[in-house]
């Protein structure tokens, strides 16, 4: 349940006072998600979606989301497209919280992805990178390698209750990543989004529609955005293991190069690049897991999922163990 803010009927009313929107039809919290406040708003003028930024939002980085949805949606890229109100200023504040109104993006989220749908992940994320080469904003990568030390520090414990001798194999993938330097090597740089996970894409049908939930994206080598989209989009729940299907990752790849094909560094990164972003959500999902009360509004995500892909991408030498 994403609804941490309620907003009462009298805060809507002055608030869309400030637009062009036209009396509000219907107004519903939206239980999907997990980090902010969402709400269906649909207006006489059509629908969007209504977010307030709650706690772990940093508001500082407010303009750096707002203006990077402003630049792809200039350049016709599906995705929420921030409304101003009639001062010019899309960001705002409602009940307290540093507010949003963007478009309704049509599509629904594939539960169980198919090989089709990665290739058009592939290819969709792609389009978003060269959309956003020309994007003048910077913001660093916060959960980056340099944070994972932070993450992991004291969470041995929660590890081992977890899977036995989890800790151990967790130390061996920050220090094997921390020698393999990804940071230093020469690859592409550009904004990446960072989270696009199969919730936060769109489908109509097959067709990929278009990307939500832009609230991870930073500057980062373009090829890490490809290995999250390799551990979210195409390992698969194989009852007592996890698995990874290489239709789906080698169509994820194929996709993505049928846009921007990969330098021969990004390939040979591939690997490290895999490793360390399933070692990034195991971290925060492991913190999650072991900060969230019980009862919480919201249920934290399974670590374990990412500990299974962590255990594959050990033993991935070169890009060919993707499919690529
Ligand atoms: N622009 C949009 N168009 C259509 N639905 C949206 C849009 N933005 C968010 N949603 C809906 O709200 C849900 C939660 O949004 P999301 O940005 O993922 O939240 P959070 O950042 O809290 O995880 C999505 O799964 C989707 O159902
Ligand atoms: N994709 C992350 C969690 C972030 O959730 P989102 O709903 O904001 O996409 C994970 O799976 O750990």
């Amino acid at each position: 349940m994403a609804v941490y803010t309620q907003v009462s009927d009298e805060a809507l009313a002055a608030f869309l006072t400030e637009y062009d929107l036209g009396a509000p039809l219907s107004f519903k919290g939206i239980a999907e998600g997990v980090e902010n406040s969402n709400y269906y708003l649909e207006t006489e003028k059509g629908r969007y979606i209504l977010t307030l930024f709650e706690k772990r939002v940093n508001a500082d980085d407010l303009p750096y989301f707002v203006g990077l949805k402003q630049h792809l949606a200039a350049k016709g890229y599906p995705c929420p497209s921030p409304i101003a109100a009639r001062d010019g200023k899309a960001l705002r504040t409602l009940e307290g919280r540093p507010a949003l109104v963007v478009t309704f993006l049509e599509g629904l989220s594939p539960r169980k992805p198919n090989v089709t749908q990665c290739r058009q992940l592939g290819a969709g994320m792609a389009r978003m990178h060269m959309a956003l080469a020309d994007f003048g904003m910077e913001r660093a990568n916060s959960l980056g390698p340099a944070s994972w030390p932070r993450l992991w520090a004291g969470r041995e414990a929660d590890a081992d209750a977890l899977q036995p001798s989890l800790a151990d194999a967790i130390a061996g993938d920050l220090a094997a990543i921390a020698a393999a330097k990804p940071h230093a090597l020469d690859l592409p740089r550009g904004t990446i989004h960072a989270d696009l996970f199969p919730d936060n894409a769109f489908f109509l049908g097959d067709t990929f529609s278009g990307a939500i939930d832009f609230y991870f994206a930073c500057t980062d080598a373009l090829a890490y955005d490809l290995a999250i989209c390799l551990n979210a989009w195409a390992f698969e729940d194989g009852g007592a293991s996890l698995d990874y299907n290489f239709s789906k990752g080698a169509a994820l790849i194929a996709g993505y190069e049928s846009v921007r094909p990969l330098e021969a560094a990004e390939r040979a990164a591939l690997p490290v690049l895999c490793r360390g972003a399933a070692l990034r959500f195991f971290l925060t999902r492991l913190v999650d897991w072991s900060s969230t009360p019980e009862g919480a509004l919201v249920k934290p995500k399974n670590p374990l999922e990412y500990a299974g892909r962590l255990a594959f991408h050990r033993k991935v030498e070169t890009a060919e163990g993707y499919g690529a």
